[in-house]
């Protein structure tokens, strides 16, 4: 489902990042792992198409990233891709609701409020809905930033740090949900962290450790 091969990529100034192979099935749930440093949030951003690797190969979905345009990336990315931050900006005016319509919209999607209505109800979050972000707790924006990712219902969900500013109890019940509803909409789930609670919680890890 995502596979690489031989990626490089190298910030200006910097040294080159050698990141090893990795190789994803299909609604795997996969947790990379690695040291501050050591590329996690590169890889993310390689993954999802927002960086171009200067060598090697990323193929999702049997789509080689290497062969489409910076334009094409982005319609891949919005259809495919559903991405989760360690800290998620929603527009402050707006309620939930309308801020996950707003995000079926920028990718260029119809609002369909159905299937935001189930993914709301998985996450158990419809009540909270017509609250604007600023009165809702850091659990409950991340648990709205799941289902923002969900909206577009894509294939592949790339989370970054998406713990680090959850409790231990927020962060188990973030990560069950998380995973839970990766399997019920057969999402692959990526999640890039250093956070070592969730290790318990993956049997697939990738450690990071890069040769500069
Ligand atoms: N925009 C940038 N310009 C130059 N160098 C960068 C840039 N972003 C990251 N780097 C460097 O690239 C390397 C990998 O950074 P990256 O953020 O991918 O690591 P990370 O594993 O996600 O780190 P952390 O756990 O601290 O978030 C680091 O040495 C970092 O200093």
């Amino acid at each position: 489902m995502i596979y690489t091969n031989e990626l490089k990529f190298k910030y200006p100034k910097e040294n080159t990042l050698s990141f090893k192979d990795i190789s994803l099935l299909a609604g795997q749930q996969t947790l990379i792992k690695g040291v501050s440093g050591s590329g996690k949030t590169t890889l993310l951003h390689l993954l999802s198409g927002v960086l171009t690797p200067e060598s090697g190969s990323i193929i999702i979905n049997d789509i080689h990233l290497e062969q489409l345009s910076n334009q094409q990336k982005d319609r891949f990315r919005a259809k495919n891709i559903g991405i989760i931050f360690q800290r998620n900006l929603f527009i402050k005016s707006l309620s939930m609701l309308e801020n996950m319509l707003l995000a079926q919209r920028i990718a260029g999607n119809n609002t369909d409020k159905e299937i935001l209505e189930e993914i709301l109800r998985e996450l158990d979050i419809s009540n909270l809905s017509g609250k604007i972000p600023h009165h809702l707790s850091q659990g409950e924006q991340q648990r709205f930033s799941i289902a923002r990712a969900l909206v577009n219902r894509p294939k592949v969900i790339l989370a970054d740090e998406p713990t680090s500013s959850l409790d231990d109890v927020n962060c188990v019940k973030f990560t069950e949900l998380l995973k839970e509803v990766c399997e019920k909409f057969r999402v692959t789930l990526v999640i890039a962290t250093h956070d070592s609670r969730l290790e318990q919680a993956f049997n697939h890890i990738v450690e990071l450790n890069h040769k500069k």
